[in-house]
């Protein structure tokens, strides 16, 4: 089947700044996809170059069998950037209208504003909306052409729990219809919450690209803090280092690490285990990632 979105081999440098490195992807109609990863990991740049606002320094990129910078191509695709300006003199209901407007298959504007839980907001004017009010306009404003594919760059930054709520509820809808989206996060829940498929992306690459079931048991690692003076080689550990004199262990098999200590005979103190926080579950990928294992 001839994939949606794809990149072959794609590398994008900014000057010296390597933001992604030979990344191979492959986005199928009807996926729901997750790109996961830390500030810096090169999410934003995949998008952009997914979405024809980039071009690769290496590679190919093609969406819907085409150029993505074609606007022909892109006629079938919606957007929401990272940050977006809005015109403030205009109102919800107005901007959704110059949008679709764009487009040859627009879609309703009610039903759009409905399944963004914004119908209310229809008549006020963009300018005096709140932050997440603005985020939410932005998101529905990708699906104002009745697009094939979405790009959604973290689309629930600044936004509280009911607003995320509904913001999902409206994409889920999307995608139940048989759209795809590609959206990035900074958290596993957000992911969990719509994703059937979770890209991994560190530095630059693609760390891991599995269900959420198996990123979650990937990234399902815990810290283990203690003091010691001096710690023998333990098996299992994924990364450590001192901090504040402590010993942190990253591990995905916690009970085994502390077994294996006291096993050592090594006097040690202050046991505490935590679950890490995804930015060390990420290091941990990319440790094993880069120890090969
Ligand atoms: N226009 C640019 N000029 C120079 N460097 C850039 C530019 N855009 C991105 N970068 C760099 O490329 C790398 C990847 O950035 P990118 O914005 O794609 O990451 P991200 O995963 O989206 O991060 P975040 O989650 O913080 O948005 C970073 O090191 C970033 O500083």
């Amino acid at each position: 089947m001839t994939p949606l979105a794809r990149t072959v081999e794609v590398s994008k440098h900014y000057g010296e700044v390597r933001a992604l490195d030979g990344v191979s992807l492959e986005i199928h109609a009807g996926q729901l996809v997750g790109l996961l990863g830390p500030n810096g990991a090169g999410k934003s740049t995949l998008v952009n170059l997914f979405v024809g606002l980039r071009r690769p320094t290496k590679g190919l990129v093609e969406l819907m069998g085409g150029d993505p910078a074609d606007p022909r191509v892109r006629q079938g695709m919606g957007v929401t950037p990272q940050e977006t300006g809005l015109p403030e003199a205009l109102k919800v209901g107005e901007i959704v209208d110059f949008v679709s407007s764009h487009f040859p298959k627009r879609a309703d504007k009610w039903e759009l504003l409905d399944r963004f839980g914004l119908r209310d907001l229809a008549k006020r004017q963009v300018g005096g909306l709140s932050g997440g009010q603005k985020r939410r306009v932005a998101v529905a404003l990708a699906f104002a052409g009745n697009p094939r594919v979405v790009f959604l760059d973290e689309p629930t930054t600044g936004l509280d729990v009911e607003a995320r709520r509904a913001l999902w509820e409206g994409i889920r809808l999307f995608h139940a219809d048989g759209g795809t989206v590609v959206l990035t996060s900074h958290y596993l829940e957000e992911v969990e919450a719509l994703a059937e498929r979770v890209v991994v992306i560190g530095r630059g690459r693609v760390l891991a690209d599995d269900t959420i079931q198996a990123v979650r048991g990937m990234v399902g690692v815990r810290k283990v803090s203690l003091s010691a003076a001096e710690l023998p080689d333990l098996p299992g550990v994924v990364s450590s280092e001192q901090v504040d004199g402590r010993h942190q262990l990253l591990t995905s098999d916690s009970d085994r690490l502390v077994l294996d200590l006291v096993a050592s005979g090594t006097p040690f103190s202050g046991l505490e285990i935590s679950p890490a926080s995804l930015e060390d579950a990420f290091l941990a990928i990319t440790a094993k990632e880069t120890a090969g294992v």
